[in-house]
């Protein structure tokens, strides 16, 4: 898959089949527009092609609200989408200028003359162009004067099993995994680089990982401590995560800590990739860090159990 920043380095192509989107999480959802993509392209010996927006239409029409959570970073979404077979990625740096282009700009000067489009797939609900205003009904009374087709993926197959990214992220804001991971298609994942802690998980007999995730949009999911895996360069391991305050030292920011099973390394600086199947149980306040340990002992067996059963 080739990732384009901005549209100036694209070749025109002889049949692309596009669509567009934020496509946030990847799910079984937009898998389903992925597929499409894929037969029709194989049909027509085309091209498939991605166009994303980033960053996020939201975080630049709205900065002021800081609630917005993705569930994927540009990069987890590239390598899901290169998954999916997609040939060509396109991101197109989100401006408050783009958002100006109405939805004619958009499909001439971007869809046909930049991109070569011969088909359109587009979610039932897509909107796109200056306020929203371009919508299915509007490309398909206009597609034949630009010499593309335009296919419409219904409601009842992109949402016939209730799939959003809303539902998903409301998911993990709950600590429910399962659902997260059923909507996705796979587990939810954090990355980020490993970074000091104060010390005392080594203390414990547990050493544990500090993770620090550097875009600040990334979906954390529900305090507690979850069964996970843990892929360290090309090897996977389980573990336990905890993601809280860390209340028994009265901590005061929220920590992001893995202990990872049968592994050590000194890995401080490098990357990890934590894998989320299902919580443990929640955050909690314990006497001292005596009784934390008798617990992470606890949690180290129902994490392996879980483990142990995983597809
Ligand atoms: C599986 C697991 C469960 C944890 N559960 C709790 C908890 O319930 N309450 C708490 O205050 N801290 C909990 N912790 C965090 C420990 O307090 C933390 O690992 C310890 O303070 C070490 O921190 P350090 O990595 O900065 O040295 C947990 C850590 C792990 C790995
Ligand atoms: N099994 C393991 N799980 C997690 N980290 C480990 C493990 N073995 C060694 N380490 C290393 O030890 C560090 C964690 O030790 P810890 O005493 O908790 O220190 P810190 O407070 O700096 O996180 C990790 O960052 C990693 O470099």
């Amino acid at each position: 898959m080739k990732i384009y920043h901005g549209i100036d380095d694209f070749s025109k192509l002889n049949f692309a089949v596009v669509t567009s989107g934020t496509f946030d999480g990847v799910h079984v959802g937009h898998q389903k527009i992925f597929a499409r993509l894929r037969e029709i392209a194989r049909r027509h010996q085309g091209e498939t092609v991605v166009l994303t927006f980033w960053p996020h239409p939201r975080l630049v029409l709205h900065p002021e609200d800081e609630s917005l959570k993705l569930l994927n970073t540009f990069e987890e979404k590239a390598a899901f989408l290169k998954d999916q077979g997609i040939d060509h990625l396109i991101r197109i740096p989100f401006t408050k200028e783009f958002s100006q282009l109405t939805s004619e700009q958009f499909i001439r000067q971007i869809l046909v003359e930049t991109i070569g489009t011969k088909k359109l797939v587009i979610g039932y609900d897509h909107h796109f162009g200056k306020n929203r205003e371009g919508s299915f009904e509007q490309l398909k009374q206009n597609a034949p004067k630009y010499g593309f087709e335009v296919e419409e993926i219904p409601r009842q197959d992109v949402d016939h099993v209730g799939v959003s990214s809303t539902k998903i992220r409301k998911a993990l804001e709950e600590g429910d995994i399962e659902t997260a991971t059923h909507f996705l298609g796979k587990p939810y994942s954090l990355t980020g680089r490993v970074v000091a802690g104060d010390k005392l998980g080594r203390l414990m007999g547990y050493p544990t990982a500090n993770i620090e995730i550097d875009t600040k949009y990334k979906l954390i999911p529900m305090d507690g401590i979850y069964a996970v895996t843990v892929q360290h360069e090309h090897t996977t391991y389980g573990g336990m995560l905890y993601i809280g305050n860390r209340p028994t030292i009265n901590g005061t920011k929220q920590n992001i800590e893995v202990n990872i099973f049968d592994f050590n390394k000194d890995i401080y600086g490098e990357s990890l990739t934590i894998y989320i199947h299902k919580l443990i149980r929640g955050d909690a306040k314990f006497s001292d860090l005596e009784a934390l340990k008798n617990q992470l002992h606890l949690d180290q067996q129902a994490s392996l159990a879980i483990l142990k059963n995983l597809p």
